[in-house]
């Protein structure tokens, strides 16, 4: 059985993503999808070339793989402008981020990935950093201490987080724009595929394209990583062209089903459904029984399952539904009625 660190349709990172970036859309115009977002930069990215300004600090968030940090590169070839990068994690003291902010130009975008991670006691130099372009240092120790202000050039914090509740509100109020990035439509999920298979340079028909984008969960990183996946099968069983049966049968041996399930999944909803009745049936009794954490569950496994309305959240607990039933062709108990109210 996939464990949940190294599942095929993970949408976090994974080593073998690497080969992604050649991949990654560099202008707006090549960005696929997210168009409410695309209309707000072009608009954000107009202004401040109107303005000669550099632009306002902007913060993504959303689910993981959905695009954050290909919007920040976007961004900074967009504007013309160098991009630091760095994450919450990263930054360990204060001083590592006076190094960083000293070392900006005027119009450089600095890129916080997991900002929610931040200290807080790295957050309090970022605030004035954000606010005034400028950097409070302390020099000497004691009685003797005093504070400087230097001046900083102005700079665009793009922060992002696959956790925006975690993010402090005074943090969150010193962005300008706060975009969410949601899952990709069908129609989007091929185009992406399409795009990503002429650069990887593998035939793949229309047919073929639907079913990888169908299974990829609305995500393109996992699109991308199937795709690479359905070409290597193709090149070995299929003289290198992507069918619908070649994409189908690639991805039926990776477990990945029609709607972009793996064994995870399974077992999650078969514990619900079969174990448990449909529920409804507490978190932590359902990650005992297949031997997961809790965690591991709610923030990895759930988000796509809750997405394709499998499972409902209900203070008893979690309950499947008709529509999880179907997929898995159990006949739904209608006696469960009363239940979903
Ligand atoms: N709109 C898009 N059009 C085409 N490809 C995309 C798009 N968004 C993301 N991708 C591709 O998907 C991959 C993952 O995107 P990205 O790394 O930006 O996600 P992310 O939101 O930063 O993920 P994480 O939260 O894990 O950091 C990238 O390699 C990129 O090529
Ligand atoms: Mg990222």
């Amino acid at each position: 059985m996939a464990e949940t660190s190294e599942r095929i349709i993970q949408p976090e990172q994974r080593p073998d993503d690497r080969n992604d970036l050649a991949l990654r859309p560099r202008s707006l115009d090549e960005l696929i999808g997210q168009t409410q977002v695309k209309e707000n930069l072009q608009i954000l990215i107009a202004a401040a070339h109107r303005r000669t300004e550099p632009l306002d600090h902007v913060l993504f968030y959303g689910p993981p793989g959905l695009g954050k940090t290909t919007l920040a590169h976007v961004l900074a070839n967009e504007m013309n402008v160098n991009i630091k990068i760095t994450a919450g994690p990263a930054v360990e003291r204060a001083g590592d981020l006076a190094a960083i902010l000293t070392n900006l130009h005027a119009g450089d975008i600095l890129f916080i990935d997991e900002i929610h991670r931040l200290g807080r006691a790295i957050e309090e130099v970022l605030y004035p950093a954000m606010e005034d372009y400028a950097l409070d240092i302390i020099i000497g120790k004691g009685p003797s201490a005093r504070s400087i202000r230097l001046k900083l050039p102005r700079f665009t914090v793009i922060g992002a987080t696959t956790r925006l509740a975690l993010v402090s509100s005074p943090l969150r109020a010193r962005f300008g724009a706060v975009y969410r990035l949601d899952y990709y439509d069908q129609p989007a999920m091929c185009e992406i595929i399409l795009r990503a298979a002429k650069k990887l340079n593998v035939t793949v028909d229309d047919d073929g394209v639907e079913e990888v984008a169908r299974r990829a969960r609305g995500t393109p990183r996992v699109a991308l990583r199937l795709l690479r996946r359905v070409r290597d099968f193709a090149q070995v069983r299929a003289d290198g062209h992507i069918t619908r049966s070649v994409a189908g049968e690639a991805l039926n041996l990776m477990n990945v089903d029609l709607l972009g399930l793996d064994d995870v999944d399974r077992r999650v909803m078969m514990t619900i459904i079969e174990k448990y009745n449909g529920g409804p049936v507490g978190l932590n009794t359902i990650a005992a029984s297949i031997s997961e954490e809790p965690d591991t569950i709610m923030d990895v496994v759930e988000p796509y399952l809750l997405q394709l309305g499998f499972i409902d959240r209900t203070p008893q607990g979690r309950i499947a539904t008709r529509a999880a039933y179907e997929h898995f062709g159990i006949l739904f108990p209608e006696t469960n009625q009363p239940r979903l109210i």
